[in-house]
């Protein structure tokens, strides 16, 4: 129903039928990010917007209040993402991204404690050592400088040894290995989720769910998912059978599941939830999909979105020289301080100018340049102007990160990598709401923490060994691909000289 918006009072782009407003992005005429900037610059004085995906009902919300209302103190109106996804895959509706209302929160509380920075301290060691031999290769590759590198390619493999090593626990050979099996699966994985094809295909089996069920269609391909069960489930079993432990998320689930199993009394402290959660959680516990698709969404969440804020930091860097010097002046005196010893978490965690230079990234580049929840109960959404807004159950809301981190009202000339907006001094001014790269409130990215750690480590000892420069074939601006994916269409090539002044 076109008139849908019209009805409610509220403003959106005309749709045509069938496609909605999607209809230049389907047939390769505008990126998605467009679209939004389209609408967004369109309507944002209206606070909140109509978009159709195809014939999916969607409200954009575009004032920071109501989102933060709507993520945070309105949570349980809008507790789940998207279902479009865990409608039609049934193991993505077991990750935790895809679960939904209650055992989500179950579910949530369980894993929470696998990310809390006593364990991401445990796991740093693993994650050094990752950095050191990811240097030792890099090295090789650079030719010194006179190679152009593809700035994603070599920090995807580099994110996906990362993540195999500190979550799978095992180590990865997509840095060494230019023909890993490993890196296959991962392309692989990401072609089924953030391309064209994939995208169409789960709107089909959103709006025709009988074709695809017909067509067997699949979204997580059988071979990933026995590849999940293998590295997940039977590391689990052999842990259990060998009693040998790792820092790695693979050992803190199995702890979990089998204290659940073993209804196991459980240490005071931070896994108190727990307790609570037994009760739901014993129904899925044995349940080994929602283990494997744990591990398979930490594997997916974790690889292409750091690969592509590294992407972003590097290029930031090579296009602005003085604020890489910058960052390089506080790098060499902290290490100057470290006596040769490695350094350690906590003094990564208090750099402050690197934090600034990758908050400022992901402002910049936000990996997911949007987010979604649907509504689970029929709520009532007040204007503040005399005007509501009825968003009935099943409705879409997409919070447009994107535009929100490059509007010039929150973000005075938003084209320019500024750190310094992310100072002691400035940062508060920093209107909340506005900046949202991990999501917000309850639902919020479990493994912010992990990113950070494994970014910092990253480019501590890239910068202090090298030297980031543009070359011929550096893009000045990174625009979308026109499709339905949100990819970024630049490749980004930058050269790594040595450094001969350590
Ligand atoms: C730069 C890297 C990353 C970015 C920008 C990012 C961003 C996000 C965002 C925006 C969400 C949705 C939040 C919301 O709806 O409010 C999310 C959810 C999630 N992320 Fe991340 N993420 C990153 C890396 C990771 C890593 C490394 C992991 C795992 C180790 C991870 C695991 C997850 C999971 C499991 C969810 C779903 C949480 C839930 O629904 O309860 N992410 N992430």
């Amino acid at each position: 129903d076109h008139d849908h918006f019209a009805k409610q009072g509220v403003p959106n782009l005309e749709p045509v039928p069938v496609f909605g407003n999607a209809l230049r992005s389907t047939f390769g005429r505008e990126s998605v990010v467009d679209l939004f900037t389209r609408s967004y610059n369109k309507f944002k004085q209206s606070k909140i917007h109509g978009m159709f995906s195809f014939n999916q009902i969607s409200y954009v919300l575009t004032d920071p209040e109501l989102i933060k209302q709507l993520t945070i103190k309105d949570f349980d109106h809008f507790i789940n993402h998207n279902e479009m996804v865990s409608e039609v895959d049934r193991v993505f509706g077991k990750t935790l991204f895809g679960m939904r209302g209650q055992v989500w929160k179950d579910m949530r509380s369980t894993l929470s404690p696998i990310f809390t920075s006593s364990k991401m301290k445990a796991m740093y060691g693993l994650l050094y050592n990752h950095v050191q031999d990811f240097l030792k290769h890099f090295e090789k590759k650079t030719g010194n400088g006179t190679v152009d590198i593809d700035a994603l390619e070599i920090f995807s493999r580099f994110t996906a040894d990362g993540i195999t090593n500190a979550v799978l626990g095992f180590e990865g050979d997509c840095v060494k290995n230019d023909d890993s099996a490993l890196y296959d699966l991962c392309k692989e994985i990401l072609h089924g989720f953030a391309s064209t094809q994939a995208i169409l295909k789960f709107i089909i089996a959103f709006l025709a769910p009988k074709v695809y069920s017909f067509f067997e269609m699949q979204i997580i391909s059988k071979k990933t998912t026995d590849f999940f069960r293998r590295v997940v489930i039977d590391v689990m079993k052999e842990r259990e059978r060998t009693n040998v432990s790792r820092p790695d998320v693979i050992q803190l689930m199995h702890n979990v599941r089998s204290k659940i199993q073993n209804k196991e009394a459980l240490p005071e402290g931070e896994e108190d939830g727990l307790k609570a959660n037994l009760k739901n959680l014993e129904k899925i516990v044995d349940d080994d999909e929602y283990w494997l698709a744990q591990g398979f969404i930490f594997f997916l969440g974790g690889f292409d979105t750091t690969s592509h804020l590294l992407q972003g930091i590097t290029l930031e860097l090579a296009l602005n020289p003085e604020i890489q010097d910058e960052l390089y002046q506080e790098i060499i005196a902290v290490n100057a301080d470290l006596d040769d010893k490695p350094v350690s978490y906590d003094i990564l965690h208090n750099m402050k100018f690197l934090d600034m230079v990758i908050s400022e990234a992901l402002r910049k580049h936000p990996p997911f340049v949007q987010m979604d929840r649907t509504c689970s109960k029929d709520y009532n959404l007040d204007l503040g102007n005399g005007k509501n807004v009825l968003i009935k159950k099943g409705e879409l809301v997409v919070f447009p990160y994107y535009q929100l981190h490059r509007d010039a009202e929150y973000f005075p000339d938003p084209e320019k990598f500024d750190p310094y907006r992310f100072s002691d001094e400035n940062k508060d001014s920093i209107v909340s709401g506005t900046y949202i790269p991990f999501g917000l409130g309850p639902r919020a990215c479990i493994g912010s923490r992990f990113v950070l750690m494994e970014v910092k480590l990253l480019m501590f000892h890239l910068l202090l060994n090298f030297e980031i420069k543009k070359c011929a074939r550096t893009p000045e601006k990174l625009t979308y691909e026109q499709n339905l994916a949100q990819r970024i269409l630049q490749r980004v090539y930058l050269n790594f000289v040595k450094r001969i002044d350590k």
